[in-house]
């Protein structure tokens, strides 16, 4: 269970959170809407702590192992796919085995031909499922997705969601999504409104 209690946050003058207070169960997949400048990606940002609240908490009954899968791309144009796997590994001190789980990745997202590539030759899509692959090739417990399909065709989107259907059972998800999120998943629907997340009535 992932609690917010007021969490608020502006930037300047300019509230963009305004106190939201909400419960996000674990295990579900909680999908936020809202129109595009209402805070999605803010929101996410705080929760995966790379920005902190104005005010407010987030409080988790436990500690909880996050990834995030931010919707800029960070990576490094000049290092390949498989360098940027090896970077993740060592960052999370993944024991041996894990370029079997990353191969596995990167086939499954239809990115196994990939893997000698530099970030530089990629599409935006190509880099969307790399960024995925990354958030996805640790253990974790809440996967944050800040558009996860964004630039991906049909097929590729495919790809996304049922690499994100297997790898994702047990987990809890807060994804931030323009495009519809398969109802496959056990969903919950929140839109960010006025700087309030409101659970869909
Ligand atoms: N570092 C920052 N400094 C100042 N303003 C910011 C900063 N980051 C975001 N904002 C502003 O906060 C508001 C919310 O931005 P955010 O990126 O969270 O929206 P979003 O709902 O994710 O939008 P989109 O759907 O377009 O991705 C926007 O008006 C944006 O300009």
């Amino acid at each position: 269970m992932i609690i917010l209690q007021e969490l608020r946050k502006r930037y300047g003058g300019r509230e963009v959170l305004s106190g939201i207070s909400v419960t996000f169960q674990t295990g579900l997949v909680h999908v936020i809407t809202g129109v595009s400048g209402s805070g999605k990606t803010t929101l996410l940002q705080i929760l995966a702590g790379y920005d902190n609240p104005t005010s407010g908490a987030i409080q988790m009954q436990k500690p909880l192992r996050l990834e995030y899968a931010p919707q800029d791309f960070l990576l490094f144009s000049n290092l390949t796919v498989w360098q940027h796997m090896q970077l993740k590994a060592a960052a999370r001190h993944l024991e041996g085995g894990w370029y079997e789980r990353a191969q596995r990745l990167l086939a499954d997202l239809g990115m196994a031909s990939y893997a000698r590539s530099r970030i530089s030759m990629l599409s935006g899509g190509e880099r969307r499922r790399i960024q995925l692959a990354l958030a996805l090739l640790a253990p974790c417990d809440v996967l944050l997705l800040d558009e996860p399909t964004s630039n991906l065709d049909a097929m590729a989107s495919e790809h996304v969601w049922a690499t994100l259907a297997r790898e994702g059972v047990g987990k809890t998800m807060m994804i931030c999504s323009h495009a519809p999120v398969p109802e496959q998943f056990r969903l919950v629907r929140w839109q960010l409104r006025g700087g309030l997340l409101d659970g869909e009535k």
